[in-house]
């Protein structure tokens, strides 16, 4: 049996194997370019190679892990907002934001619908396009761009199922078009668009610009790439912008700008600009709405004063980026002198190099990296760096004997106080006790020195003496208190006769009063 289920496992794995290795060759050709694509520039920006793994079996993904963004692009996305704050980072936003200018399109309106070429309105104003894969967010980008909700907008790619022209203030026009690719779509309709979208971009004379959105978390993908040959053969001026960035890692999202920044720069047509936004905040639509403005040739008109504004807002946020870099690198090199301290006292090279790290880049992030210009010690890493010298002398490794004894002689105090608390309680519980008590309570004697509601004299009573059911006694002793305020002694000596299943005798139960009488409290 267990036989024939291996058999059939081996038989099933086969087949899944050879599956993927049939889809896999399938694929391979698209893949093989964009992988090739992104190891040539993997090596090209790599400064050391890692050992260990060679480069040809690193996956994109890996690649692109090993890509290092560029510092300016980290920079404006810093100050533009865009991408999202990894998790534990200093967060700049809580001290301090670029307050940008806005730049205010005119209001846009529906303009004219074509599903067929004979369908275009008469070509009178500068035009810029908008295309890319389905649900890429062209028709929520337009709408952000004049703050106008004229485009339909929906979760399910395909909604945008013909080229929409919109006007605004008769200055422009920006226009909508269908995506490629994967669409919620009849399979004729969508061939229809292709042809529609060329016909438009081939013969628009007043179509200045192409712009290709990709969105951010992709990149370029095989679809995108026939698209924008397809531009190059029919020599129109495009230009990519990567949406929906607010989905994707500041740093994620430099390293994607310079991946397609790179190709963009091998397009014969292409505008190697790459911009980049989020219509679902605000960032990056103003140098978006300029670079547009620019293009249809109404820098002019609408940005006239907007420079003047930006320069004072660019130099009221260096001046305040300053003062946070400042205020970081100090907060950084308290940190690094308590790593200091601690770095001396431990002897943990990891500590040493995370302390050079945090010197030498300067940055408000811990990592820990080898120490900085290849130095073989800490000291020689800080040589150079006068907030670290350290004036007075640090203290050597101490021995911890103290500490460990002091620990261990705690320890046992409190098991041992644990302890006896625990058989206390045990004992105050136990039948002999509750017993002894409940027939004390009901001792006429008692109740008239004690008086009625008989009790221990607190919560948490001593009950001393021994109670031992193996050797047959129980010998114990503790305070009593009744309603009328008087305290006592109640003592309980008792021993079993015989074997182990022999009766009880009680040999002595009373109650010593303060003035020394005794309460017997066998009687009853
Ligand atoms: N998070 C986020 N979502 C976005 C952004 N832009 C668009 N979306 C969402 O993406 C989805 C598709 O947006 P559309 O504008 O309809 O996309 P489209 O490219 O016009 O799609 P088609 O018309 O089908 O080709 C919508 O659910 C939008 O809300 C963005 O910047 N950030
Ligand atoms: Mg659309």
């Amino acid at each position: 049996m267990s036989t024939c289920l291996r058999t059939l496992h081996a038989g099933a794995t086969a087949v899944a194997r050879q599956r993927t290795m049939r889809r896999k060759a399938v694929a391979a050709p698209k893949t093989a370019a964009i992988h090739s694509d992104l190891r040539t520039l993997a090596e090209s920006l790599r400064d050391t190679p890692s050992a260990g793994s060679p480069d040809g079996q690193l996956s994109n993904r890996q690649l692109f892990a090993r890509l290092q963004p560029d510092a300016k692009t980290v920079d404006k996305l810093d100050m533009l907002q865009l991408g999202t704050e990894k998790q534990g980072r200093f967060e700049r936003k809580k001290w301090f934001r670029y307050n940008e200018p806005n730049v205010k399109l005119p209001h846009m309106s529906f303009f004219a619908g074509a599903q067929a070429e004979a369908s275009f309105p008469p070509a009178s104003l500068p035009e810029v396009g908008f295309v890319g894969r389905s649900n890429v967010g062209k028709s929520t980008l337009v709408n952000k761009l004049c703050g106008s909700t004229a485009a339909r907008v929906s979760d399910r790619p395909g909604l945008t199922q013909q080229i929409n022209f919109y006007t605004a203030a008769s200055d422009f026009h920006l226009v909508d078009m269908p995506g490629y690719g994967f669409a919620y779509a009849k399979d004729e309709e969508r061939q229809a668009w292709k042809p529609l979208i060329e016909s438009y971009i081939r013969n628009r004379k007043t179509l200045r610009r192409v712009m290709v959105l990709l969105d951010a978390r992709h990149g370029i993908k095989v679809n995108d790439r026939d698209f924008v040959a397809l531009l190059d053969r029919m020599r129109v001026k495009y230009q990519f912008i990567l949406t929906k960035c607010d989905l994707v890692h500041r740093v994620d999202l430099a390293k994607r700008h310079l991946l397609v920044s790179r190709e963009a720069e091998n397009l014969r047509n292409c505008i190697p600009r790459v911009m980049m936004v989020s219509a679902h905040g605000d960032a990056g639509v103003n140098e978006l709405r300029k670079e547009l403005l620019h293009t249809c040739s109404l820098g002019q008109k609408y940005l006239a004063d907007h420079r003047k504004k930006e320069v004072i807002a660019l130099t009221e946020y260096e001046e305040q980026l300053k003062i946070f870099k400042d205020t970081a690198r100090a907060k950084k090199r308290r940190q690094s002198l308590r790593l200091g301290l601690l770095a001396t006292r431990t002897h943990s090279a990891r500590t040493h190099a995370s302390l050079a790290s945090g010197v030498f880049r300067g940055r408000y992030t811990t990592s820990t990296r080898p120490l900085a210009g290849g130095a073989q010690t800490w000291e020689a890493a800080n040589a150079k760096n006068p907030a670290f010298a350290i004036e007075r002398e640090l203290e050597g490794p101490k021995s911890r004997k103290r500490e460990i004894g002091l620990f261990v002689a705690v320890a046992a105090v409190t098991w041992g106080l644990g302890t006896v608390i625990a058989f206390n309680y045990q004992r105050m519980t136990s039948t002999p006790v509750t017993a002894a008590l409940f027939i004390a309570r009901h001792n006429d004697e008692v109740r008239r020195e004690l008086g009625q509601q008989l009790n221990f004299t607190s919560v948490f009573p001593w009950i001393s003496g021994d109670i031992s059911h193996l050797k047959g006694f129980v010998e114990i002793e503790f305070d009593v208190v009744g309603d009328k305020g008087v305290t006592g002694r109640l003592v309980l000596k008792s021993r079993r006769v015989g074997n182990q299943s022999g009766e009880w005798k009680t040999v002595d139960f009373y109650i010593v009063l303060p003035d020394g009488r005794q309460i017997d409290c066998q009687q009853d």
